[in-house]
C-alpha cells in the first residue's frame, strides 16, 4: 500500500547490476502511476516514463511544450508507485549544459534509475517522423557531459539517444554513439533503425548497453523481444503502447455507448473493480484502519 518501499538508490543499483548480466530488461512505458502497478505485477523488469505519452496526456503534441517540472512532476508519480527501476525520457535535457545539468539532479530527486538525453534541435520531434534535425556533435557531446557531471548517485544510468540515423545514415549515428560513450554515456539509444541488422551494426561498434524503441506505426518493424535478444539489445521499450491500447479501447466503448445507450456488452474488457482494489492494495489499508475495507466485492 502506499509507495514503493524500495529506496530510489537501490533500484538505481538494481538496474545496474541487472543490465551487466546481458540480459534484455523489458521496459513498457507507464502511462499513469496505475498502469506502473500493472507492469510490475505482470513481471516486467522496468517501467518507461515517455515524453510522447505525457505530452499526449496533456492533450500536446510531442515537441518539446512540456516542462521539467511537468517531467520531473509525473516521474516522482510513477516511480514512487512501483519497485521496479523507471527510466525516464529527459527529450533534449530542457537546454544548455547547464540546465541539463539541472534536469539530470531534478530527475535524480524524483526517484528515477535512469534517464535519455537526445540530440535533438529544438523544437524536436517523434524520433520515428520525417524531417528532424540534430545538433553538430559538440553540442550533443556537452549535453552528455553535464549530465554525467551533475548525477550524485553514481548508478543513475545516463542514456544518450542519437536521432543521427534517419538523417545521415547508420554509419554517421555509429560515430556519434561513439563519441557519446566517450563523452560519458553508460549506454545508448540509436533511434528510427531500419531493421535488425542495423540493431547487430550498433551492438558490434559499442560496448554499453542499447536500448531498441519498438513504438508502433514508426519507422522500425516490431520485433520480438527473442529477436531483440538474439541481436544482443539490452534494453526494449514500448513507449506508447498501454496508451495506444487504452485510448483504443476508450474510442471503442464511447462508440458502444452512442451506438447502445449502455456498456454491459464492455464489462468482459474492461478491469474489474476486484482487480482494481487488489492492484491498490486497499485491503492492506486496515492496517491503518480497519473499517477502511469490511465489504466484499462480488466478481
Ligand atoms: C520514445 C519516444 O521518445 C517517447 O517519447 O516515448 C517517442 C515515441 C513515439 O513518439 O512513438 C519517439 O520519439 O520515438
Ligand atoms: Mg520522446
Amino acid at each position: 500500500m502506499l509507495y514503493s518501499t524500495v529506496p530510489a538508490h537501490e533500484k538505481r543499483a538494481a538496474f545496474r547490476a541487472r543490465l551487466a548480466t546481458g540480459e534484455l530488461l523489458r521496459l513498457p512505458g507507464a502511462f499513469n502511476p496505475l498502469s506502473a502497478r500493472l507492469i510490475e505485477r505482470k513481471g516486467f523488469e522496468g517501467v518507461y516514463i515517455s515524453g510522447a505519452v505525457l505530452s499526449a496526456d496533456l492533450g500536446l503534441p510531442d515537441i518539446g511544450l512540456t516542462t521539467l517540472t511537468e517531467v520531473a512532476g509525473r516521474s516522482a508519480q510513477i516511480a514512487r508507485m512501483t519497485d521496479l527501476p523507471a527510466l525516464v525520457d529527459a527529450d533534449t535535457g530542457f537546454g544548455e549544459p547547464m540546465n541539463v545539468a539541472r534536469t539530470v539532479q531534478t530527475l535524480e530527486d524524483a526517484g528515477v534509475a535512469g534517464l535519455h538525453i537526445e540530440d535533438q534541435v529544438n523544437p524536436k520531434r517523434c524520433g520515428h517522423l520525417d524531417g528532424k534535425q540534430v545538433v553538430d556533435e559538440n553540442t550533443a557531446l556537452k549535453r552528455i557531459r553535464a549530465a554525467a557531471d551533475a548525477r550524485r548517485d553514481a548508478n543513475l544510468l545516463i542514456m544518450a539517444r542519437t536521432d543521427v540515423r534517419a538523417i545521415d545514415g547508420l554509419e554517421a549515428a555509429i560515430d556519434r554513439a561513439k563519441a557519446l560513450v566517450d563523452a560519458g554515456a553508460d549506454a545508448i539509444f540509436p533511434e528510427a533503425l531500419a531493421d535488425l541488422s542495423e540493431f547487430e551494426a550498433v551492438r558490434r561498434a559499442i560496448d554499453v548497453p542499447i536500448l531498441a524503441n519498438m513504438t508502433e506505426f514508426g519507422k522500425s518493424e516490431l520485433f520480438t523481444t527473442d529477436q531483440l535478444r538474439d541481436v544482443g539489445v539490452n534494453i526494449v521499450i514500448w513507449p506508447v503502447s498501454l496508451l495506444r491500447l487504452a485510448m483504443g479501447a476508450a474510442e471503442r466503448g464511447l462508440d458502444q455507448l452512442l451506438a447502445e445507450g449502455t456498456l454491459e456488452p464492455k464489462l468482459g474488457e474492461m478491469q474489474h473493480r476486484a482487480d482494481l482494489y487488489d492492484l491498490i492494495d486497499y485491503e492492506g489499508y486496515n492496517t491503518f484502519d480497519t473499517s477502511v475495507y469490511n465489504f466484499d466485492i462480488a466478481r
